[in-house]
Order: C-alpha cells, then sequence, then structure tokens
C-alpha cells in the first residue's frame, strides 16, 4: 500500500482543512495517509490569535514531522499558507534541514505534490508552490502537478495547474469546496503516479543505487 506524508503548516486553519481533505482523499485512492505538522518558529507572526489558539489545540495529537516520516513515505504532499508570496517559513526551516536525507538521495525516489493558501486571488499561491517546486528538484524527487485537463480543475475557485490554491479572504477555516473536490483530484493522481512509480522501480535499475554514501559521509559527516 502506498504511503502518503501531508507536511504541512496552518495558523487559521485553511491549510489544515486542506491537509485533512487530501488525507481523506489519499485514504479514497486506496492508499495510508499520515497527517505531519512541521515545527513552528519561536516567534510566529499571528494576525488571528482566536484561530491559531484554536488550531493548536485542534492539532495537539497531529505528530511533528521529522525526516525519518519523509523517507518512510513513498509520496509526499507540501501544504503551506503563502507568505509575502512565499512558501511559509515553517515549511522552508524543515526544508533547510532535510540535509541528512536528502543529500545522500533518500528522496530522489518520492512523488511530491504542493498546495497552498493565500488570503487573496492572484496573491501569491502559485508562487508559493513554484518555489517549494525548486526544493523538490533539489530533493531528486518527482514533482506531480495538478495539470488543467480535468473538469473539476476548471471549477470558478481552481485554475492553477501547479497545485491547489485556496483563497480565505483573511478567514479562518474558510476553503472553498472547489478547492477540497481539487484537492481530491490531486491526492488521486499523486496515488495514481506513485504506484505507478514504485511498480516501475520493482522492474529497473536505480539510479540512486550510484550514490557513493561514504564519501558524503566523509564530505558532509552525515
Ligand atoms: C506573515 C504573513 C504574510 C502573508 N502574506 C500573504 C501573501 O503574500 N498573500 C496572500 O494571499 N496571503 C498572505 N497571508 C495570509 C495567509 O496566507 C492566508 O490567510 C492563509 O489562508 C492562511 O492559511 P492558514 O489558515 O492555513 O494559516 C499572509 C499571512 C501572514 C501571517
Amino acid at each position: 500500500m502506498i504511503k502518503v506524508a501531508i507536511i504541512f503548516h496552518s495558523r487559521s486553519g485553511n491549510t489544515y482543512q486542506m491537509a485533512v481533505a487530501a488525507a481523506a482523499a489519499a485514504v479514497k485512492a486506496g492508499a495510508e495517509a499520515q497527517l505531519y505538522k512541521v515545527p513552528d518558529l519561536p516567534s510566529p507572526m499571528v494576525l488571528d490569535h482566536k484561530a491559531y489558539a484554536e488550531l493548536n489545540a485542534e492539532t495537539a495529537d497531529v505528530p511533528v514531522a521529522t525526516l525519518a516520516d519523509l523517507v518512510a513515505a513513498d509520496a509526499i504532499m507540501i501544504g503551506t499558507p503563502v507568505h509575502y508570496g512565499l512558501p511559509a517559513p515553517q515549511i522552508l526551516d524543515f526544508i533547510d534541514h532535510s540535509g541528512p536525507v536528502a543529500i545522500p538521495g533518500d528522496l530522489a525516489n518520492k512523488v511530491v505534490s504542493v498546495f497552498a493558501s493565500g488570503s487573496m486571488p492572484h496573491a501569491g499561491q502559485q508562487a508559493a508552490i513554484l518555489a517549494l517546486h525548486n526544493c523538490i528538484c533539489h530533493w531528486g524527487s518527482l514533482i506531480v502537478p495538478n495539470g488543467s485537463s480535468v473538469e473539476v480543475l476548471g471549477l470558478p475557485n481552481n485554475g492553477a495547474p501547479y497545485g491547489t490554491c485556496s483563497v480565505s479572504r483573511h478567514e479562518a477555516n474558510n476553503v472553498h469546496e472547489d478547492n477540497l473536490a481539487a484537492l481530491e483530484y490531486q491526492a488521486l493522481r499523486l496515488v495514481e503516479v506513485a504506484t505507478a512509480y514504485k511498480i516501475g522501480r520493482e522492474q529497473t535499475t536505480s539510479a540512486i543505487k550510484y550514490v557513493d554514501r561514504r564519501l558524503l559521509a566523509e564530505k558532509f559527516g552525515l
């Protein structure tokens, strides 16, 4: 069974709502799904303190992501709020610390897909997703975008081929049903690609086997 790790950061619940929908969709697609929140930073800029406190209580039992969780997964979804047109710094900080598994190629056979929530239309959701696509290239993983061929992706509140984007209008837990439907497609597509890739890898020679772990251990202390 394909294991999907859904890694997210959220402050007012929108990205969390998207992550929950993605997990349900991955399970519906026949995979095993686990949500992970990335560690918070020491002094987060919080706009909606009530929603932040409620979300902290609601996600108290959601495990904090570790690098081992990335390695254990076949497929990874990353969910982020948009911060000044970029992914949230919590997500970037987590990725910054992924060297010990990224450098030796332990993430190279992962299939990865990204979604984002911003407050306003055209205010950086796609830029944030594409910024995370850059990181995924450094991991050597396979990016699964949404594309635009399927009807659900053309619903009025969808349209970004890169990954599902929501517009919260500064409201907590305000993800539109069009976006939830797009996430169902995105998770199904991710599970499909991860399944095909897993079967295909059993029938081919892995390029990753050429990684010289001894050299990396010497150079980076990994
Ligand atoms: C520091 C900061 C910067 C933000 N910058 C943007 C931005 O560039 N574009 C945007 O659409 N929303 C921006 N927002 C709003 C959030 O992205 C938006 O409210 C999002 O839905 C929050 O997701 P969450 O409910 O999962 O926390 C910003 C919020 C914060 C706290």
